[in-house]
């Protein structure tokens, strides 16, 4: 792990905007996003080593895991490999993951960390950001129902004193608010 890398984690509840303030950092920053391993399968567009490494439950015990969860019935993972991977190509790189793997990585290289947390107001909105992704009724349903789900809704213990909260409401104010967090991150030290 070479002194000065970083890694930006960004987690928070599903429907909140980590994907869309991950693809922001790279077509602004030149981030590039560490990608992640699962078992869920393709949504309409998704592209395998793009979007996911799409994974079987067979192939998916291959990988070496930093860590590893279960969100609402599949399993994703982010490995050893993708990350340094992606630090031979930048010294900051974006992983969008669950509470519960942001919380791992605090512990595991909390000084190469920054941590956003994308919060909405209203968990409401949730469901048409969703809709408007395309999701289907069903893996809705199932997704806001699980038990991940109704937990990422919330800072947990882990993450609070250190996450960045960037409140998604409006696109452009979130815009706003992580362009100040790299500048005190990245771009004053
Ligand atoms: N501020 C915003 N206003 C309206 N729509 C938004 C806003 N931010 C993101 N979206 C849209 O909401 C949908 C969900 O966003 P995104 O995929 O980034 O969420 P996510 O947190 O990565 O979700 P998941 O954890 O389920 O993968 C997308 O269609 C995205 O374009
Ligand atoms: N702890 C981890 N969480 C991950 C990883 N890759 C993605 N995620 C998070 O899972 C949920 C569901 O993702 P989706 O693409 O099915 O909507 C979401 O919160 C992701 O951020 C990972 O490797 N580890």
């Amino acid at each position: 792990m070479k002194v000065g890398n970083k890694l930006i984690v960004i987690t928070g509840a599903s429907g909140s905007g980590k994907t869309t303030v991950s693809n922001y950092l790279h077509d602004n920053y030149g981030v590039l996003r560490v990608i992640t391993h699962t078992t869920r399968p393709p949504r309409q567009g998704e592209q395998n080593k793009i979007d996911y490494y799409f994974e079987t439950q067979a192939s998916f015990a291959k990988n070496h895991y930093i860590e590893s969860v279960n969100y609402a019935g599949n399993q994703y993972g982010s490995s050893r490999e993708a990350l340094q991977r992606a630090w031979r190509k930048r010294r900051v790189v974006s992983l969008v993951l669950d509470t519960k793997g942001a919380e791992a990585y605090v512990k595991v290289m909390p000084k190469q960390l920054i941590v956003l947390y994308v919060a909405i107001t209203d968990a409401k909105i949730l469901r048409a950001r969703l809709e408007k992704r395309g999701d289907t009724p069903a893996a809705i349903e199932q997704r806001l129902q699980s038990e991940e789900a109704k937990r990422d809704l919330a800072v947990p213990a882990g993450l609070k004193g250190c996450a960045h909260v960037i409140l998604n409401d409006s696109w452009d104010e979130a815009k706003q608010q992580v362009d100040q967090v790299l500048k005190e991150e990245l771009i004053r030290k």
